[in-house]
Formats: structure tokens, C-alpha cells, sequence
């Protein structure tokens, strides 16, 4: 499921209308109809309905929505907010139709403010078709006042491709407007969906197909999709009968310092709960491991401490290595000594991160094969010079500039991100505030490895890696309370996680990319 900015969604409606030659009309109809249809399974026949129709697409859409619902036997207030003069091209033919068809409208400018708050107090379901992907700055009266409203009612708010007000760019200035309780979006997921100073916007976002074809997608390159349930199943590693340890990798977990033992046992045993086949921890000698624990299950290596350095490991036979958990940042990891030419994947997170902010530029270099970073936004602000704040409220810009510097990136957060060298983005959309605390950022790291380690290819690991820590988080929320969740409880929720993933019904897509999903 690819997801678009404003300005990609506009190239890929561009290209099917003028590449392609679909009719504008036609692909509005569509829309328009696919909204209503996701709509009309969430509502019942006794609701009264109030569609709020902007003077762009948006708003021909909302007309169309309009038009069936009528069609259908629905109450429906048709309520414009801007004149008809604003109405231009598909939009304005399927006002014409609407009209012609024997429809009326409510023109917003005919109503006193108070009568409009009168209709919208005695509405049951409100659909938002104010303002779409084609925003421009702040919302302008009238519609502003009719987002405010529209923020005040009671009814059940449903928006129209994206909440009115609310811009679809990454880049445009923070937007206000309208906050939906569901957002039924056509085509593509936008990008804001997904960032932290939108979240309250949206509500529950569901996915419409609108028919747009898949050769007009591929136009945006290098694409952002969304890691659904169904592409990490069709990916997890399989253990034939013949399976053997060694063929699910070896790995080095360097982790773990006299005031944070636990991160390293925390990570370790979660590498091995996600498949790892044989760990080796590397900590630094004297640590005492917090017993009992996976600790039995690994291997140790002692590592000395010479002037303030830590010990270089030998790296042959590892396959993959994770550093930083709780490491500390009092000895020094040799990140040129330690990794020059080494040919596996190297993953850095926490106290790594921060140990290997001086060498940022140079570590791709120095190493031969892939290296992950695993910042949450405070690392990533660490890592970029800049604040925590432009990490948030521009995270796929700031992922792919790190990524840009020859690493994947793991930008941990709600809706954690992936981006790969070439800028390729997958979001997250599994997860839970039960995740919210100590040592859940430990745990992914060993689970990252982990999955690593089972060559099931570097992005597979990570998405797989990512999306199964959240939907653990999710699973514990159903025994406990979120507030009572630690990091344990959520490796234990590992195994059954995969298990529940193996065994999910139904066929599998052929391809997830074109499925309607609905993301709770
Ligand atoms: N061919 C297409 O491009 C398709 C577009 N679709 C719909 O079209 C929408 C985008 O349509 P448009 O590009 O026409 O744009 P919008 O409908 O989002 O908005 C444009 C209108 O809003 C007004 N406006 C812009 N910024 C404003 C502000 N800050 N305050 C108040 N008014 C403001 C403009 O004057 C204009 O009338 C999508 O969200 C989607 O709903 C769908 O119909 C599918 C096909
Ligand atoms: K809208």
C-alpha cells in the first residue's frame, strides 16, 4: 500500500487523466461513489446526514456522496460553503448532474450562523468534503467557522479523502482543521496521516480504491508504502525439517555496561524469541547479568576496557552485529578497528548511536556490508544537529537524509520508519502506548537482529522486525493494562505474535499493494 503526498497524489491523478486518458468525470464518479460505499457500511438508514461540499474536487466528491446517499433513500442535508462560482471542470458537471437529477442544495451563505449550528446539533453523521489535498495555508472563511463547528458537534465525523484544513505535504506549514472520527481516503494513504502533530486529525483511516491504475502509481519513485500484516506473513522465515541452527544465523550482540546489564538481556533474549539461531554477547567484563532470563542461552565474551576503549571482537563467523543497548558511553567503541571491511550487517542503537555520531559520515565507508541505525527522535535530532521538534514534524524528510548517508534507518515512534539508501520509505502502523517504557527500544533491537540473522533479506528483517514489536505491544494490552506492560512482557509475546501471523485466514494477496485495508 503506497502512501502520497498532496503533490504526489496530484502527479498521479495528472498521469491517469492525461497520460492515460481516463475521464476526469468518470474518475471522480468513482471516488466519489467508493467513499460512499465505505461510508454507508459504517452508518444506518435512520441517520441524519449532513455533507458539508467545498468548491474543488473535494467538494465534486462530496456532491457525488450526496447523490447516492439520496439515490439510496437517505436523509441528506447537501450543504455548500462556498458559491457556485467556485465550481469548475468534473466538479461542476457533477453539480450540474445533481441539480438536473432534481437535488437541492444548501448554500452556507443563505444561513445564519446559528441556523447552521442548529443543523449541525440535530445531525447524526457528518461528511467532511470541505477541503481536500488541494489546501493552500491557513484555512479562510467560511470555512473556517464550519470547521470549528464541525469540531464542536456530536456527530459522527466522517472526512473525505483527508480532514478539511489539514494540508497532505510533509513540507506545507501546520495546518488546523477538521478532526475526524474516520477518514475515508481515496486512492493512497497521505503522508501526514502518519506524522505526530496530525494524529488527532484522522480518527480510524480506511483505504478506497478508486480504480486509479497501478501504472500511474509507479511514477513516484522512490516510493513510501505501509508495512501491512499480510507483506511481513508472506516474509517470515520458514524452518523446513531439516533445519538446523547454524542456517538461522550467527550473531554478536555488544551490549550491556555496570548501571544497564538489562538492556543487554532484554536484547539478547529477544534475538533469540525472534529466531536467532546462536548469540554471542559481548559485555564488558565485570558486568554482572541480571538472572534468570535468556542468559542461559548465549554465549559470552568478555570484553576488557584499555584506556578508556573498549576490546575489539573478531568478526568472522558473525553474520550480523548489533551494538549500543545499554552500553554506556564511558569506553569508546574502535569503529574503524573494530568493523573495517567487515561483510555483515552491522546495527547501531541507543549509546551506539550516540558513540558513533563523530564517524556518521564515514562509518558506510569503512564497512563492506549494510549498517542500520535505530534512533527515536531524540538520537535521530542528535544525530542530524538538529531539534527533536523538526525530527517530528518532518520524519520522512529527516529518515531519508540519514539514510542518505548509505544507511537503513529504523526512526523509532509511533508509526516508526523505515527508509532505505535510495529513500524508499515502509511505515508502521502496528503499536501501542503500552510500549512506552524502558527497555521496549532494547527489545526491537534484539528482535532486529534477530531477524536478521534468518536471511530472510535486510528490509524483510526490519519490517518484520518492527511490525511484529507493535503488534506485541497491542497483544499485551489485552491482558493488562498498558500502564503496568514492561519490556519482558512484550518478548513474551513474541512467539505468539508470529504464531498468530502464520496462522492468519484466508488467501493471501497476490498483491497486498492493491488491497483495501483497514487500519484500526
Ligand atoms: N482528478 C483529480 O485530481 C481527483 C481529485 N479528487 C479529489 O480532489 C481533491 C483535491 O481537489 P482540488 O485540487 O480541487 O483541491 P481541494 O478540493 O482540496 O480544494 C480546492 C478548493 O479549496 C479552496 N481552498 C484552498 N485552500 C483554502 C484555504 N486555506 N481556505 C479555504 N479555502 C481554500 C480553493 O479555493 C478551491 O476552491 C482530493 O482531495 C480528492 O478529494 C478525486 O475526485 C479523485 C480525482
Ligand atoms: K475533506
Amino acid at each position: 500500500m503506497q502512501i502520497v503526498s498532496g503533490t504526489e497524489m496530484r502527479t498521479i491523478d495528472d498521469m491517469t487523466i492525461n497520460q492515460y486518458g481516463f475521464e476526469e468525470f468518470a474518475l471522480m464518479e468513482s471516488a466519489g461513489r467508493a467513499f460512499t460505499e465505505a461510508l454507508c457500511q459504517r452508518i444506518t438508514r435512520q441517520d441524519r446526514i449532513l455533507v458539508f461540499i467545498g468548491g474543488g474536487n473535494n467538494g465534486g466528491d462530496a456532491v457525488i456522496c450526496a447523490r447516492h446517499l439520496l439515490e439510496r433513500g437517505y436523509d441528506v442535508i447537501p450543504l455548500l460553503v462556498v458559491e457556485d462560482t467556485h465550481f469548475k471542470g468534473a466538479a461542476k458537471k457533477h453539480l450540474e448532474l445533481f441539480r438536473d437529477f432534481g437535488h437541492e442544495v444548501l448554500h452556507l451563505s443563505s444561513l445564519q450562523v446559528e441556523k447552521s449550528k442548529t443543523i449541525v446539533d440535530q445531525t447524526d453523521v457528518i461528511v467532511d468534503g470541505m477541503l481536500g489535498t488541494g489546501v493552500k495555508g491557513a484555512v479562510r472563511e467560511p470555512v473556517a467557522t464550519m470547521v470549528s463547528l464541525v469540531n464542536q458537534a456530536k456527530a459522527c465525523v466522517f472526512s473525505l479523502d483527508i480532514p478539511s484544513g489539514m494540508p497532505a505535504d510533509e513540507a506545507a506549514p501546520e495546518g488546523f482543521g477538521v478532526k475526524a472520527d474516520m477518514t475515508i481516503t481515496l486512492s493512497n494513504p497521505k503522508e501526514t496521516f502518519y506524522l505526530p502533530k496530525y494524529r488527532l486529525y484522522t480518527g480510524k483511516i480506511i483505504t478506497v480504491d478508486i480504480g486509479i491504475p497501478a501504472k500511474a502509481q509507479q511514477t513516484i519513485t522512490p516510493g513510501k508504502f505501509l508495512i501491512t500484516p499480510e507483506s511481513v506473513r508472506n516474509n517470515l522465515p520458514v524452518r523446513g525439517p531439516d533445519f538446523h541452527k547454524g542456517k538461522a544465523g550467527r550473531g554478536l550482540l555488544i551490549a550491556g555496561s555496570q548501571v544497564m546489564p538489562g538492556a543487554a538481556a532484554l536484547s539478547g533474549e529477544a534475538a533469540l524469541r525472534s529466531g536467532a539461531g546462536l548469540l554471542t554477547l559481548g559485555i564488558q567484563a565485570g558486568v554482572t547479568l541480571p538472572l534468570p532470563g535468556a542468559c542461559r542461552e548465549y554465549m559470552y565474551r568478555l570484553l576488557q576496557v584499555d584506556d578508556g576503549k573498549l576490546e575489539c571482537i573478531p568478526l568472522q563467523g558473525y553474520d550480523a552485529v548489533a551494538v549500543g543497548p545499554g552500553l554506556g558511553r564511558d569506553h569508546a567503541i574502535q569503529w574503524e578497528k573494530q568493523f573495517n571491511g567487515y561483510a555483515g550487517t552491522v546495527v547501531v542503537d541507543a549509546d551506539g548511536l550516540h558513540q558513533l555520531k563523530g564517524h556518521i559520515t564515514k562509518f558506510p565507508l569503512q564497512t563492506k556490508g549494510p549498517v542500520v541505525l535505530t534512533p527515536h527522535p531524540g538520537e535521530m535530532a542528535m544525530l542530524l544537529d538538529c531539534s527533536k521538534e523538526e525530527v517530528e514534524g518532518h520524519r520522512f524528510e529527516k529518515a531519508r537524509e540519514l539514510a542518505a548517508m548509505g544507511y537503513y534507518v529504523v526512526l523509532k515512534g509511533k508509526n516508526t520508519i523505515i527508509a532505505n539508501p535510495d529513500g524508499s520509505l515502509w511505515v508502521n502502523t502496528s503499536g501501542s502506548p503500552a510500549l512506552s517504557k524502558g527497555g521496549t527500544g532494547d527489545v526491537l533491537t534484539g528482535m532486529i537482529l534477530g531477524m536478521i540473522l534468518q536471511g530472510i533479506g535486510l528490509v524483510h528483517a526490519l519490517k518484520a522486525a518492527v511490525y511484529i514489536h507493535g503488534a506485541c505491544g497491542e497483544r499485551t494490552e489485552h491482558v493488562q493494562e498498558a500502564m503496568a506492560v514492561t519490556a519482558g512482557d512484550v518478548i513474551n509475546e513474541i512467539g505468539p505474535v508470529i504464531r498468530h501471523l502464520k496462522l492468519m485466514p484466508g488467501p493471501l494477496p497476490v498483491d497486498i499493494e492493491w488491497e483495501t485495508v483497514i487500519i484500526e
